[in-house]
């Protein structure tokens, strides 16, 4: 589904992971695991790359990148735009019909936040703001999950939950993540990233304190 071959990824020549070989195989639901600047986001930009162009990917970018003057509700809308020509998207954004609107509240109260719907999102707090990039990732739907930290600004119950959300919503997802608890709670396979390559790539019941320990070590 997701096939690397062996790449350096980088920027501008410099490379952030070297020969990197990874696939994603349908059904699998990968954390990827790292100190800060290990190239998590990078090795995620390669997979979104990797993708075939028949399949639908949803996105959680670590910059939510929601328009804030908007209200949740019409971000959350914005997950399907590409779905549609110009003037239906504009009807969609001005004057959305009952039955996306409520395909749109359906995806807040996965995440929570149907009572925030017609709230501008610049008003909301970071965690709010996290689930209503989730909602719509939710509302584009699709093959497979990519997301950045998208479980970073909310509390540890909500985060459970979450990733329950999204294990129930994607039959495939690759996301980074912070919280080693949530990513054995989550994950099929767990790669953790360290100086340049990956320190392991495990299914998760054989992921050890001791090899947690390594990935983080300083
Ligand atoms: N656009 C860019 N141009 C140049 N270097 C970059 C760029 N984006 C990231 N880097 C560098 O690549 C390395 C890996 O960054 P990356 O964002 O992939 O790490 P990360 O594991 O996702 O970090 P974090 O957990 O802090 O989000 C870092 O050294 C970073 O400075």
């Amino acid at each position: 589904m997701l096939a690397l071959d062996g790449a350096d990824l980088g920027y501008g020549g410099t490379p952030v992971l070297r020969g990197v070989r990874l696939n994603v195989a349908p059904g699998e639901r990968v954390a990827l695991l790292g100190r800060s600047g290990s190239g998590k986001s990078t090795l995620l930009a390669a997979l979104l790359a990797s993708a075939a162009p028949d399949r639908r990917v949803a996105l959680v970018p670590q910059d939510a990148t929601l328009v804030p003057q908007l209200s949740a509700l019409r971000n959350v809308l914005m997950g399907r735009l590409d779905d549609h020509g110009a003037w239906r998207n504009l009807r969609t954004l001005i004057r959305p019909s009952r039955a996306d609107r409520q395909a749109a509240l359906a995806d807040l109260a996965r995440v929570g936040l149907a009572p925030e719907a017609d709230r501008r999102v610049e008003a909301l707090s970071g965690g709010q703001k996290q689930r209503v990039a989730l909602a719509r990732a939710l509302h584009r739907g699709g093959d497979l999950l990519l997301g950045d930290e998208p479980l970073s600004a909310v509390d540890p119950r909500q985060a459970e939950a979450l990733a329950a959300t999204i294990r129930d919503g994607f039959p495939t997802a690759v996301l980074a993540l912070h919280d080693v608890a949530i990513a054995r709670a989550f994950a099929t396979r767990v790669i953790g990233l360290r100086q340049g390559s990956f320190l392991f790539d495990l299914a998760v019941a054989d992921l050890d304190a001791a090899r947690i320990e390594a990935l983080y070590a300083r």
